[in-house]
């Protein structure tokens, strides 16, 4: 059976790497320098890392050349990242792409202009994930403050328009060490068939084999942020404790 990935999380706020609870501006706990975040990712095994810029997603300013730093850093170490936060035009997408990123995750952009990510989805394939962060089944932008539209018809739609993969986050329990919405989780693989990458919750190893569970239904992976940093496992222990 296929294993599950992990993805670790640098969400990047005012230049320092923060978690928030659940993605609510203010609520930030830093955690310092992005790159020595990344870079201790890297040390204890990740494939993948997680990357946001968190100021792009709020529209509070950016991050563009840190991210790129890190970004940059990453692929060269081999490292595989997917690049999240304010890319919602051909000038983001394209600063987004040209860090060499394996994929980009668009999130406001398939709720406010539909028309451009169905055409950037054709033009670059399995490196566009859209990010389907809700709160019920209701869709958020923006910052995850504005209503966006139904999950279940606006999954319907980019499967139609051959979105490769989609990051569901449940916002109710993200940065919450809550444990995540297996429920969730079961009713969007349901209902696509492409792979999905679990957010929001994770607190413990239990949490992680709980969703490497739903392998065989379509998910693909899981974006650990909170847990890491709070010290609840290291990821050594989490990238074991999925391969087993
Ligand atoms: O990750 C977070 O905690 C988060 C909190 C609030 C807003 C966004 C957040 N994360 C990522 O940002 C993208 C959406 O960015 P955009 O809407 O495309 O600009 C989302 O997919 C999350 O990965």
């Amino acid at each position: 059976m296929a294993k599950l990935e992990l993805l670790p999380a640098v969400d990047v706020r005012d230049g320092q790497a923060v978690r928030l609870v659940h993605g609510e501006s203010g609520t930030e706990t830093s955690y310092g320098s992005p790159l020595e975040a990344a870079l201790a990712w890297q040390r204890s095994g990740a494939e993948w890392l997680h990357l946001v810029d968190l100021d792009a997603a709020f529209g509070t300013g950016d991050n563009r050349a840190l991210i790129a730093e890190v970004a940059e850093r990453m692929t060269e170490l081999h490292i595989k990242v997917e690049l999240s936060g304010g890319i919602r035009d051909d000038d983001t997408l394209a600063a987004a792409l040209a860090t060499g990123c394996t994929r980009v995750n668009l999130g406001t952009a398939a709720l406010e202009t539909p028309e451009w990510v169905a055409e950037v989805i054709s033009r670059h394939g399995d490196k566009i994930a859209v990010g389907l962060d809700v709160r019920g089944t209701t869709l958020r932008g923006r910052g995850w403050t504005r209503d966006g539209g139904d999950l279940y018809e606006t999954l319907e739609r980019l499967d139609k328009e051959g979105c490769a993969r989609y990051v569901v986050t449940d916002i109710a329990k993200d940065g919450t060490l809550q444990g995540p919405n297996l429920e969730l989780l079961k009713n969007v693989c349901e209902a696509t068939s492409r792979p999905v990458v679990a957010s929001g919750g994770v607190s413990s190893l239990d949490d992680l084999r709980a969703i490497a569970d739903l392998v065989p239904l379509g998910v693909e992976g899981s974006i650990v942020g909170k847990a890491l940093y709070a010290k609840a496992f290291t990821l050594e222990e989490a990238l074991a404790a999925v391969s087993a």
